[in-house]
């Protein structure tokens, strides 16, 4: 059952603690093995990649094979149906244009003093992306890595991609293909991304690795950081949906799964102002877990992480959001904007009952690569920001100079250091004077 709690009786904090679970620690296991797996990949190179990529994906590889050839990709290419193709286009598209519309603009003026100051974006020169395997690949992902790394001008482009027993699916080649990816290898797990990190001599090293990825990646991310740049490390998704008591049951149950259904670990929670949709909601979800495809992993989140919570108000609702920081946050309720305006913190929100949270993982255009685990208390989804980097600019007159430098020689001369203070005084004239005491 999941947890179920009425606000306004219930001790909160007991359940608070019970809907945010005992999620998943880091392993020491998983950290040697990566640690030992990265070093071999330092050391072997080309002959590494090949050796895992047998032993964890069942594949024969040769250096001249880690690497999707252009008549590969085309034949499968080939296979997608024109269908999911004008799906994936229309998708990419909007995604594009949305993050085109995040490019920050460089910035420059001149002060008081006569000192012109600014700054300057410039995109990360290569970036890779770790496109899960096997059941998990998403093309959907896909774009939404790729395409905001594209917009934000980066000149390479690397997608590593595992293919147990060979297997790729086409719609992910598609999707890099759309998205403008440069190079394709069938490899992954940790090795993929040390090849990535430190290149070998098939693959030439990136600046920022960026995508979602089994536990041994993410540890594999973890250590490389550092060497290069990594996005974040995203946990088992969430939802969580406000709703009022004027809402489609059914709807709601939807939205709830649609989350259930990515990993036995994913989380979904509605908080109602109304005891009788959460009732109808929660019959709901049970009504339609059998009748799905991954029902086994949609039931085993929805019984151990799913939370339904009754609350006064939608004051109290906002109260609630804001101290879980969910992933997700839709808002079903007849004034979904004024509701907005007081949750705080959330990945991504969604406004109103026309607006389910699955739209938005495909074709809305906003980013579904989001903060988890309340990390939206502090940090955001992806975004052409992380591919770009801010080079702050300063050039000032010998006027300028005159009027702020004395103050950097007194502040040079208060931490001691001597050249500093000898720098700014060198062109002011005044080397050979005493500082004043
Ligand atoms: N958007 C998202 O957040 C998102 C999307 C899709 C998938 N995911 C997550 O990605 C993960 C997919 O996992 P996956 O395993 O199917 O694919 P994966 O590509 O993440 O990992 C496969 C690789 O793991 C490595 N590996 C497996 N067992 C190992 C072992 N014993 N020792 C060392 N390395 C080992 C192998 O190199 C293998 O190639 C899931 O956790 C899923 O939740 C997240
Ligand atoms: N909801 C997932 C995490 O935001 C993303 C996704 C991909 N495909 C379907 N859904
Ligand atoms: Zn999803």
């Amino acid at each position: 059952m999941p947890v179920f709690l009425n606000i306004a009786d219930a001790d909160f904090e007991q359940g608070f603690a019970a809907m945010l679970g005992a999620k998943r620690e880091d392993s020491t296991d998983v950290n040697d093995a990566v640690t030992a797996i990265i070093r071999d990949v330092r050391d072997r190179g080309d002959a590494a990649l090949c050796d895992l990529t047998a032993r964890f994906d069942r594949l024969q590889l040769t250096p001249a094979t880690l690497r999707f050839s252009p008549e590969e990709i085309a034949e499968q290419v080939a296979r997608v149906t024109p269908e999911d193709r004008a799906a994936l286009a229309l998708a990419a598209e909007r995604i594009r244009a949305y993050h085109a519309r995040q490019m920050p603009e460089d910035a420059s003026w001149t002060d008081p003093e006569g000192a012109t100051l600014g700054w300057r974006w410039s995109a990360v020169s290569a970036a890779g992306l770790y496109v899960p395997g096997g059941q998990a690949a998403y093309p959907s992902s896909v774009l939404m890595n790729a395409i905001p790394a594209r917009v934000a001008g980066v000149e390479r482009l690397v997608i590593c991609v595992p293919t147990p027993d060979g297997v790729i699916n086409p719609l992910v080649l598609l999707a890099a293909q759309l998205s403008g990816v440069d190079e394709i290898y069938r490899i992954g797990g940790a090795q993929a991304v040390a090849a990535l990190a430190y290149g070998t001599d098939t693959i030439a090293p990136v600046d920022k690795i960026t995508g979602p990825g089994n536990a041994y990646v993410a540890a594999a991310k973890r250590q490389v950081f550092g060497r290069v740049g990594i996005d974040m490390i995203a946990g088992p998704s969430e939802v969580l949906v406000i709703a009022d008591g004027d809402q489609n049951p059914d709807w709601l149950a939807w939205d709830l799964l649609a989350q259930a259904e990515h990993d036995a670990d994913a989380q979904s929670i509605l908080i109602t102002t109304d005891p009788t949709m959460a009732q109808a909601v929660a019959a709901a979800v049970e009504r339609i877990i059998p009748t799905l495809d991954r029902a086994a992993i949609a039931g085993a989140s929805w019984r151990d992480y799913g939370t339904v919570i009754v609350v006064d108000d939608l004051d109290r609702a906002a109260a609630l959001s804001n101290r879980i920081a969910p992933e997700h946050l839709e808002l079903c309720v007849a004034d979904p904007d004024a509701l907005a305006a007081k949750c705080i913190h959330a990945g991504a929100i969604f406004l109103g009952a026309h607006t389910p949270e699955a739209v938005g993982d495909y074709v809305s255009g906003p980013n579904h690569v989001l903060p988890t685990a309340r990390s939206a208390r502090f940090s955001s989804g992806l975004s052409v920001m992380d591919f770009l980097k801010r080079t702050t600019m300063a050039r000032l007159t010998p006027g300028a100079l005159a009027a702020i430098g004395p103050a950097a020689v007194r502040l040079a001369a208060s931490e001691g250091l001597q050249a500093h203070g000898a720098s700014v005084q060198a062109r002011l004239g005044t080397l050979n004077e005493r500082l004043p005491e």
